[in-house]
Parts: structure tokens; C-alpha cells; sequence
């Protein structure tokens, strides 16, 4: 089983360390989730394991071999995928040729297809059309084509209706169990423990708490203490 391993990673952005000695790691086939406020650092350090921004210190392997050194391109060929926040896709193309833009030689969409198959229906639809909840199981399924190890996703639930965020809960939970390790960021703890086999909660660049996920869903005072920065007390 492969592990994305990080120890005491530090990132910097505009020469403020806004991530500070983290460690955690997420395994292959389970959902690890890292949570915390606005601001907490958790773009920023999804970002600096996918290499799109550097990391000032700390390493970062993939079952042993060392990441941190890599250019972006090469971390993904190793087998990680970022999914952005911010939902980017060839807006004046349609959904099947952005699709196609993301195969390797002798791969077909069929990977992203099958995860989320009311997508067929838009194959011919100009991406930039499409619901915010399309394009973002466009984005999903488009980095599933590189058959990625560990797919990285921020936020996906941002600004989408509950039904849809429900959806595409659901399909990260079934690529875990089929084998993917999912990173998965989120401001909106409730939806993202509901399928977390592991929890980190972020705060001002820091991890503050580190459990499986159900311990943490089962706990509210202790989930609320964890984003106010409180004490980290059961049952404050
Ligand atoms: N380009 C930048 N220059 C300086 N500071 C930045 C830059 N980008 C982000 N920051 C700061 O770094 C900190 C961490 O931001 P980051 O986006 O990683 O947090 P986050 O936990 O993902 O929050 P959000 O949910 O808002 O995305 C914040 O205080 C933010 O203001």
C-alpha cells in the first residue's frame, strides 16, 4: 500500500511561513481529511505537496522517495493529482474534449465517465455551460486520467447546491475504496468526516489535531474548540 508521507514541512508565501512544521500522512485506498478556518493554510499546503508552490523546509515522500525536490509535472507523473479550487477547465471547450486534453496516449475518458456518468448526457456541451457541480466532476474525473496514486482535492464543495455536494462526496469515498488516497481540504467539516477514514485539523498554519474521523464527527465541543483555536479539551 502506498503512503504520501509529510514531515515538518514548512511553506512560505511573500516570506511568512502561513504553514508550519506539518506532519501527516494519508494512505492509499482511505480519505484523509484536513480541515480548519479560512485562512488556516490548508490551500497552501495542498500546494506545496502537488509543487505548485515550494516548500521551505520539511520533506515530502511517496513511499519513501522524495518528492519535495521534484517539479510539479514530475510529481504528477510519480502519481499525485491536484484538484484546484478554483474549477478551471477550457470553458470553449466542450466536456468530452477536455476530457480527451487530459488522457495519456491510449487512455479514454471512460475513467471520469464511469465515476460520474450524468456527465454523458453533456459530453457535447461547451465546458464554460455547464453547472458549477458539472464543472467540478469535470475537474474530478479529468485528474482521475492520469491514474494518479493520491488525488489531492480543495474544497470541493465550494459555493454548490448540498445535493451536488452530496454527489461528489460520494465519488470521492468510492475512488478511495477503489484504491486511490484522497487528500481531501475542507472548510466545511460535517460533509467531509461523513467520509473521512482519517482527520488533521489545521490552525494558523499549524496541525492542532490529528484522530480518526469518527472520533471527530462523533465530538462537537472538541470540533468547535479545534476551529476557534481553544484548548483542545473533550467536552469544553
Ligand atoms: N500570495 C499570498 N501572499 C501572502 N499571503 C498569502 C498569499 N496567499 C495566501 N496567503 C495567506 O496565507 C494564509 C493561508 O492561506 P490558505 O489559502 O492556504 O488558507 P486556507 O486554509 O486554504 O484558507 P481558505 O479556505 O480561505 O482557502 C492566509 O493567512 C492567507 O491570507
Amino acid at each position: 500500500m502506498s503512503v504520501l508521507s509529510l514531515a515538518d514541512v514548512t511553506v512560505e508565501r511573500s516570506g511568512l511561513a502561513v504553514v508550519r512544521d506539518v506532519s501527516l500522512r494519508a494512505d492509499q485506498g482511505a480519505v484523509t481529511v484536513l480541515l480548519g478556518a479560512n485562512g488556516a493554510g490548508k490551500t497552501t499546503l495542498l500546494e506545496g505537496v502537488s509543487g505548485a508552490t515550494p516548500i521551505a523546509s520539511g520533506t515530502i515522500t511517496l513511499d519513501g522517495r522524495r518528492l519535495d525536490g521534484l517539479r510539479a509535472w514530475r510529481r504528477a507523473r510519480a502519481g499525485i493529482a491536484h484538484v484546484e479550487q478554483d474549477r478551471a477547465v477550457f470553458r470553449d471547450l466542450t466536456l468530452r474534449e477536455n476530457l480527451l486534453a487530459a488522457c495519456r496516449r491510449g487512455t479514454t475518458p471512460d475513467r471520469a465517465l464511469d465515476l460520474f456518468p450524468e456527465l454523458r448526457k453533456q459530453l457535447h456541451v461547451p465546458a464554460g455551460l455547464l453547472s458549477g457541480g458539472e464543472q467540478q466532476m469535470l475537474v474530478v474525473g479529468r485528474a482521475l486520467l492520469g491514474e494518479p496514486r493520491f488525488l489531492l482535492v480543495d474544497e470541493m464543495s465550494l459555493g454548490l447546491a448540498p445535493i451536488v455536494v452530496e454527489r461528489l462526496a460520494a465519488a470521492v469515498r468510492a475512488l478511495a475504496d477503489d484504491g486511490v488516497g484522497v487528500l481531501l481540504v475542507e472548510q466545511f467539516a460535517a460533509l467531509a468526516l461523513r467520509i473521512a477514514d482519517r482527520a488533521y485539523v489545521m490552525s494558523r498554519g499549524r496541525i492542532v489535531y490529528e484522530g480518526d474521523g469518527a472520533t471527530l464527527r462523533a465530538d462537537h465541543d472538541l470540533l468547535r474548540g479545534l476551529y476557534l483555536g481553544e484548548p483542545v479539551e473533550s467536552g469544553v
